[in-house]
């Protein structure tokens, strides 16, 4: 099957997810059963969207892969991307289901995608389509159904077009159906820079653990200047590190005394482009993975670091800000050459852990504050960095990674879960 109402079902990162599942499966001595299950979703839905753009309709073509839900409701964000394909969907919803296990909190997993540019769609066309989406699933969705919330291409703008959509044809407002949500629409501003803040947090974690110091002086590098790999940045800084390249699609700046990060977060958000950053050297938007540095965020898209560009890195830890960004070619060189890769569900955890703390907030009508959750979060992301790196110690097996022992802890809290539950 090549495609499903349109959209493309292949995808390499899908193949690279279930290489890697299978290996952690193999690690941690599992049934068989437990690949059977976790390397398929339990549901896809395909839904097409018509929307009109520039005065004639448009069929979009929309999907939740709604992967597992031993453990809870599905839970993970919708992408709006013009390349993504159902494979791709499949991948990253499989993700969810791992990374909501090893987090932690009560979620199974779940991704929603849109194959289109959001770029090329004028506010109300972006309105539309966002509205659609939420009509075509509606009774899929729900609170203690499916709960998606932002990805690549998505906003709270987003997040709230879709909560006043559901909230209407239910007939009453229902907060805790999405996340990410804008803070004056039942939101927690800390889930803005959620995802960029707990890398960083696992980014400290690891480094005391490996080197014996934070971050403090340390050199950092951020592939990805949207939602994530910003605010990975800022907290870099703020954390004393040395930000020396920031990069997105027009291009690195690089600067190896370190970047102004709050004047490039100013830059990008008002050009749309890094590189209109005023400094520093202007290089090839992969630049950034290749510069001198102590650290590694790679935080734009999957598949980033692979077979063909993995001997230019230079970086001893990778942080894993994006989902998938390493594929298991490029992981095995780089673990035979010693750089340790902090992997995607738990380093980028951040976002859904408080989209789980805004989605507890929203089922009571109240609110913390910004100081108290931002502090709850961040001891979650060091709790969780610190049993992965346990389990890790842990493993017996030759060339173990700690993406490895990440998976193990993950597909533990799965599997018991569906013990309990009679499925396997
Ligand atoms: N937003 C969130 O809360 C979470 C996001 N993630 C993951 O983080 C990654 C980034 O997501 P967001 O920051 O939300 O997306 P975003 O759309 O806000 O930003 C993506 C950034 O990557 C850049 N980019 C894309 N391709 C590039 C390339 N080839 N070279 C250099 N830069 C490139 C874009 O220019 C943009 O600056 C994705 O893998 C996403 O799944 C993971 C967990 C939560
Ligand atoms: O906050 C959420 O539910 C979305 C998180 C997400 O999509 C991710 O972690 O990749």
């Amino acid at each position: 099957m090549n495609s499903v109402l349109g959209m493309p079902t292949q995808s390499i990162f899908l193949q690279d997810t279930l290489k890697t599942l299978m290996r952690a499966v193999e690690v941690g001595g599992f049934d068989k059963i437990v690949y059977d299950y976790l390397s398929r979703p339990m549901r896809v839905i395909a839904v097409s969207i018509p929307v009109r753009v520039n005065g004639s309709i448009t069929i979009f073509e929309g999907y939740r892969v709604q992967h597992n839900n031993a453990l809870g409701p599905f839970k993970g964000g919708i992408r709006f991307h013009p390349e993504v394909t159902l494979g791709d969907d499949i991948a990253l919803a499989t993700l969810m289901t791992l990374k909501n296990s090893l987090a932690g909190i009560p979620y199974g997993g779940g991704k929603g995608a849109v194959r289109v540019n959001p770029k090329t769609l004028k506010a109300k066309e972006l309105e539309e389509l966002a509205r659609g989406y939420v009509r075509a699933l509606y009774s899929a969705l729900g609170p203690d159904v499916d709960i998606p919330a932002p990805d690549v291409g998505t906003n709270p703008q987003i997040m709230a077009w879709m909560v006043d959509e559901y909230s209407k044809i239910a007939g009453k407002n229902i907060p805790a159906v999405f996340t990410a949500k804008p803070i004056e629409l039942w939101g927690n501003p800390v889930r803005e820079y959620a995802t960029g803040y707990g890398v960083i947090v696992a980014a400290e974690t690891f480094m005391k653990e490996l080197f014996g110091s934070g971050l403090s002086g340390a050199r950092v590098s951020i592939h990805g200047f949207g939602n994530t790999g910003q605010w990975a940045a800022y907290w870099a800084s703020k954390m004393g590190a040395k930000v020396v390249a920031v990069a997105d699609t027009s291009g690195t700046v690089y600067d190896p005394n370190g970047i102004d990060v709050n004047k490039a977060m100013e830059v990008k958000n008002k050009t749309g482009k890094v590189i209109d950053y005023p400094g520093g050297q202007k290089l090839k938007p992969d630049d950034a993975l290749y510069v001198n540095a102590d650290v590694l965020v790679p935080a734009a898209i999957e598949n980033t670091i692979n077979a063909s560009n993995v001997s230019r890195v230079k970086a001893k830890l990778i942080v894993e800000g994006a989902n998938g960004p390493t594929t298991p070619e490029a992981e095995e060189y780089l673990t035979q050459h010693g750089v340790t890769i902090v992997p995607d569900i738990l380093a980028n955890a951040g976002g859904v852990i408080m989209s789980y703390l805004e989605w507890v907030e929203n089922l009571q009508w109240m609110t913390w504050s910004e100081d108290e959750t931002r502090d709850r979060l961040g001891k979650i992301m060091e709790n969780n960095s610190r049993k992965v790196m346990n389990k890790y110690s842990e493993l017996k097996v030759k060339n173990a990674t700690v993406r490895d022992a990440a998976l193990v802890l993950a597909i533990e809290r799965v599997e018991k879960a569906m013990k309990l539950r009679g499925w396997i």
